[in-house]
């Protein structure tokens, strides 16, 4: 793993930003992205670009089952508000939330995925080391699966919605295995409540205990992180 500590998002982003920039002068890319605060700067960034995605593909990370494409805490929602009103790609796949036929989501979202390999995937992390929303325990062989989002997410998340029923309580999400094919990684994670989940990613054992500790074994992966996100770091470089 390459450790870049930058300033601030501002600084993170630049950074990702180029690497985009570089598939981009080659070839239409096929970019994988993920939702949360951490990307927010470069979404923020790459609208303001020049930058053509129109011959390029994009496919997220995950959706929360049950909610609308148009419904404000979907990430097919964020997705738009966020980028693509600004950038169109040629496609852009988010798992059907809405679908209930989980395996049917799975078998699909797979195939898109074997038929666009994903050239950079941006990635952020949870507080207790989640990728996309693989829980801790969960298989590093998985590929995109339903899952049942944790109680601690649940309550986190309960604050957007207006009545307890509302709030989602599974979601599809690419699974690690899927992640791990794509040829380079992008992690961006920002602040303190961070640097416990990055220190067990880059300093500790590779385990399923810390699904973003399987990181260490890939190939091309470049971890952005500012001062507070990197407080715990043993040594860097
Ligand atoms: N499914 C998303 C993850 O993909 C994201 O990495 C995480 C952290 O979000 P944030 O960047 O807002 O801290 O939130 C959710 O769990």
């Amino acid at each position: 793993m390459k450790i870049i500590t930058v300033e601030d998002q501002l600084q993170g982003a630049q950074i990702a930003v180029a690497k985009i920039k570089k598939i981009l002068s080659h070839k239409p890319g096929v970019f994988g992205l993920a939702t949360g605060s951490s990307p927010l700067e470069i979404y923020r960034q790459l609208s303001q670009s020049k930058l053509d995605f129109s011959n390029s593909i994009s496919i997220n990370l995950d959706e929360y089952v049950g909610l609308a494409p148009n419904h404000p805490q979907s990430y097919h929602y964020f997705m738009k508000q966020n980028l693509f009103n600004n950038k169109q790609f040629l496609h852009s796949y988010i798992p059907d939330g809405l679908n209930p036929n989980a395996q049917e989501v799975e078998n699909e979202y797979e195939q898109i995925i074997k038929d666009h390999p994903i050239d950079l995937q941006i990635l952020g992390i949870g507080q207790n080391g989640h990728i996309g929303f693989n829980e801790p325990l969960t298989s590093f062989d998985s590929r995109t699966h339903q899952v049942a989002l944790t109680k601690s997410t649940i309550d986190a998340n309960a604050r957007f919605f207006d009545n307890a029923d509302e709030v989602p309580k599974y979601a599809y999400s690419m699974g690690i295995g899927t992640i791990m094919k794509a040829k380079e990684i992008v992690f961006v994670a920002y602040g303190e409540k961070k640097a416990k989940a990055v220190h067990q990613m880059i300093d500790g054992p590779v385990t399923i205990d810390v699904p973003a500790s399987v990181l260490q074994t890939h190939p091309n992966v470049t971890v952005i992180i500012d001062h507070k996100a990197g407080a715990l770091l043993k040594k860097i470089e």
